[in-house]
């Protein structure tokens, strides 16, 4: 394939051109990305180092592999690179002005009141809040076999999500539509025909934002006046040391936007993680113990570090299987990356998918084994960046503890109701289209512990 490069280094710099296989215009190696990410990454480092460039779903992408230059992009020292327009390409008008979509001043600002709601006392709140739903959730389903881990996670973070996210008492019939406009909404990010046409995607995503915007404002009097011990209510509430506060516009679209962020990510992890536990029943025994050895069946807050194995599953999974596998940026100055020249208005990629499964990071990179977490390995020290699945610098993902506090809540209660495996060769055949999962929803066969 021909090479190019992207843009002149200006004259009487020491810069470097980006170089790339761009592909056709527009189109250029979408499908062979889509289909086979880790090989392409692989060719493309051979062949052009960290940062190359090529044709992305429609736009000119740079793509920067590598701890090194991932750490240039995240912490954006020189303020080169912007979220907003970069994330509005995929999720904007769905997602519009959630917290990942804003820049700089307004960003932080924003991020500085929305911390209030992460608080470790509001972590422990959540957590308690969740308990009996993961227990009821848990208890519904169906051993057997071809039991659909990957369907079934995702219905119970859905539940989930509106009691600790909402703090909304539902009628069934409107927890399931407000359920589906937010699973149109996250759905129509990555339509392929990217305009409303009534009945595909992009359309159904507007109707189903204001949906979403409907209801939130429709229960924001209730919150603001009452309070409650969910994510709603602690926006509602958040305010700084110096008095900032969210409007009902900011508490409506950070909800619409943390809900999103929230569900996916944590369903993908729990799920790569009862993949792992069950090819390798030796972990899914070793993670039971120590469950069992807590001797609660409900796990609490203070008791969080005691599930050191879990905990290692839980890295080693996201390292697998970075559940946001790419974060984009737009750069707003000319820059520099590793000595290349990046010209304003690119858009850059930090593929966090593939960078955890780099040979010149990661020793055996394929294989699962969450030792490389144990303190007597780190393998991850490396360098900070080499793993990252909840990114870094100012956008770091601001729920992390909670997606851990959450996976380790429904884990601690799987593993002690439920025993799962997989035949011995099984392979998952994963869809890497858009944010990663499964193809066939992960069927296992699950046996209730007596
Ligand atoms: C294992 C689960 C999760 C993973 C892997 C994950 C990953 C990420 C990543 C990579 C980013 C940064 C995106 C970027 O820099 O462009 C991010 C941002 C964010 N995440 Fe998470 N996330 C997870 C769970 C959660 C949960 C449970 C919540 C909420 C309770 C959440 C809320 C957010 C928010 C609000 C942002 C935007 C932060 C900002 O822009 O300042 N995430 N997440």
């Amino acid at each position: 394939m021909g090479t190019s490069i992207l843009a002149a280094p200006p004259r009487g710099s020491d810069l470097k051109p980006v170089v790339g296989a761009p592909g056709l215009p527009y189109i250029g190696n979408t499908v062979q990305v889509m289909r086979n990410p880790f090989g392409v990454a692989r060719k493309r480092y051979a062949q052009f180092g960290p940062v190359s460039w090529g044709w992305l779903l429609g736009q000119r992408i740079v793509t920067v592999q590598g701890p090194e230059a991932a750490e240039v992009v995240l912490v954006n020292r020189d303020k080169a690179f912007s979220n907003g327009p970069a994330w509005s390409y995929f999720i904007g008008p769905f997602f519009n002005r959630g917290i990942m979509l804003l820049d700089f001043e307004e960003h932080l600002h924003h991020r500085r009141i929305m911390q209030q709601a992460f608080t470790q006392a509001r972590l422990r709140s959540y957590m308690e809040a969740m308990a009996p739903g993961i227990g009821k959730g848990l208890d519904a389903w169906r051993p057997g076999g071809g039991f659909k881990v990957y369907d079934h996670l995702k219905q119970l973070t859905l539940d989930l999500a509106t009691d600790v996210f909402m703090g909304v008492e539902l009628e069934r019939a409107e927890a399931d539509r407000v359920n589906g406009a937010f699973i149109d909404a996250v759905r129509a990010g990555t339509a392929y025909v990217r305009f409303p046409v009534p009945g595909l995607r992009w359309h159904k995503g507007l109707r189903a934002r204001k949906e979403l915007e409907a209801f939130f404002r429709a229960h924001l009097p209730a919150k603001r006046r009452d309070g409650g011990d969910d994510l709603f209510a602690a926006l509602c509430q958040a305010e700084t040391d110096d008095g900032h506060r969210f409007t009902d516009d900011d508490v409506v679209n950070h909800m619409i936007f943390a809900l999103m962020a929230a569900h996916d990510t944590t369903t993908i992890t729990l799920t790569t993680m009862a993949y792992y536990l069950a090819k390798y029943p030796e972990w899914q025994e070793r993670v039971r113990e120590e469950s069992s050895a807590l001797g609660k069946p409900v796990l609490e807050f203070d008791d969080l570090a005691e599930l050191k194995s879990i905990d290692l599953v839980m890295k080693e999974a996201t390292r697998l299987l970075a559940p946001v596998p790419a974060l984009p940026r737009r750069v707003v100055k000319d820059t520099s990356i590793l000595g290349y020249h990046i010209p304003a208005g690119t858009t850059v990629v930090v593929p966090a998918l593939t960078n955890h499964h780099m040979r010149q990071w990661w020793p055996d990179p394929e294989r699962f084994d969450p030792e490389r977490f144990a303190d007597d390995r780190r393998e991850d020290k490396v360098h900070k960046y080499a793993w990252a699945p909840f990114g870094g610098g100012a956008h770091k993902c601001i729920g992390m503890h909670f997606a851990g506090m959450q996976v380790k809540s429904i884990l601690h209660q799987f593993v002690q109701r439920y025993r799962w495996r997989v035949p011995a060769r099984y392979e998952w055949p994963l869809d890497t289209t858009s944010l990663p999962s499964p193809k066939d929803g992960l069927p296992v066969k699950l046996e209730l512990i007596s």
